[in-house]
């Protein structure tokens, strides 16, 4: 039975309802494990993972076991308040599908349906994996050797994007994703009473020059032709005005779409930090953390393929797009099995992450019959 339009949308409209955070999708697995029991086992095998228990993998078994395609979607949510004021909005408080995981999923069980129904010239894996935002939940279930059994030849995945018209399947072959690199710093000096400066060690003041000092690594240390990102999105000091911060924290981000470039840029941040502990006679401790957040390098045999198949499909509204300095675990996948990520488009004035992100359904539909035939095309390549 592959599931009909009103079903995935009440499917996705439950996800919607109930986020969860990475590594804590629960509720989630067992949901989607609930959907994945209703549809026809006959080729369907369903593994849990013992080292990421909210992760689930499901095989569909071919006619022909010659190759092994992997799909993957990521589950979780975001620490976001929901405010579109839709009618099925986040019941969870502070929580939110606010990265559209949630029409991920609902498209990835939309595609397995087929698939359930209508067996593939060669196998197929679904990967429902935990934690992109955060934790490298990509590279955490390939670490635990969870994938070894069944080790995809390639590996597909999607994510959303409300820039671009609902339905619209968009790749590039090429880097589409940047690789990204987690700043936390924390500055320790001498907090003291606002009207003795001299008797303390500002916090505010030396966060404050870290956070200018910063913008020069994008401006003056990274080549214009290739870009870069430096975003500082949390800034925390002091307690109130007539006190003298001993300590400020704060995070960020930083993006390339090289590998190399990051390594530099976190290098360039690395010596800000410690120059402005030496500047203003503070401590600092910084962790610049990247994990499984690599580029995503789509490979190029794969992609010409996947790109020449949606371009030659007239209900396919296919757009060649430029990369994105937006991150994705699936870098770590991609890194070790090739494949292609591309983007589906949602239509939605607001960005991701944003709390009133409210993806255009119609996407969901499109991207089930777009995905479901370039994997039926694939795997009849391959068998
Ligand atoms: C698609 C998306 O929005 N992904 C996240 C990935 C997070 C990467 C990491 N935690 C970081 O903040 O650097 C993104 O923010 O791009």
């Amino acid at each position: 039975m592959t599931l009909a339009n009103e079903e995935l949308l009440t499917i996705y409209r439950h996800l919607h309802q109930f986020p969860e955070l990475g590594l804590e999708e629960f509720k989630t697995h067992d949901y989607l494990l609930t959907i994945i029991q209703q549809l026809p086992q006959d080729y369907l095998q369903i593994k849990e993972v013992d080292a990421l228990p909210t992760a689930l993998l499901v095989k569909v078994s071919g006619k022909s076991h010659k190759r092994l395609i992997g799909y993957r979607t990521d589950i979780d949510a975001l620490p976001v308040k929901e405010k579109t004021g839709l009618p099925f909005s986040s019941k969870i408080d502070g929580k939110m599908h606010a990265c559209g995981h949630d029409i991920h999923m609902t498209v990835a069980l939309g595609i397995l349906s087929y698939f359930a129904s209508n067996q593939p010239d060669t196998d197929l894996v679904f990967i429902f994996q935990p934690s992109e935002e955060n934790h490298s939940g990509g590279m955490l279930l390939y670490q635990s050797g969870a994938l070894d059994e069944w080790m995809p030849d390639e590996i597909y995945a999607l994510h959303d994007n409300p820039q671009l018209p609902a339905g619209a399947i968009c790749c590039l072959n090429g880097t589409l994703f940047a690789g990204t690199c987690e700043i936390h710093a924390d500055f320790n000096g001498k907090s003291g009473h606002a009207a003795y400066p001299h008797n303390a060690n500002d916090m505010v003041v030396a966060a404050s020059a870290f956070v200018m000092q910063t913008q020069t690594v994008v401006s003056r240390n990274v080549d214009p032709i290739e870009g870069g990102v430096v975003t500082l999105g949390h800034l925390n000091a002091g307690d109130t005005g007539n006190v003298i911060a001993g300590h400020a924290h704060i995070d960020g981000t930083i993006r390339s779409l090289t590998q190399k470039n990051n390594w530099h840029m976190q290098q360039r941040v690395r010596a800000i930090a410690q120059g402005v502990a030496l500047t203003y006679g503070c401590e600092v401790a910084l962790e610049l953390h990247q994990g499984g957040y690599l580029p995503v390098e789509n490979d190029p045999d794969i992609t010409a393929d996947f790109i020449s198949y949606m371009e030659s499909q007239v209900d396919v509204n296919f757009i060649e797009t430029k990369p994105a300095m937006t991150g994705e675990d699936f870098g770590y996948l991609i890194s070790k099995i090739p494949g292609t990520m591309f983007w589906l488009g949602v239509d939605s004035p607001y960005s991701l992450h944003s709390e009133k992100m409210a993806p255009n359904t119609d996407a969901i539909v499109a991207g089930v019959s777009a995905i479901t035939g370039y994997l039926k095309h694939r795997s009849a390549q391959q068998s």
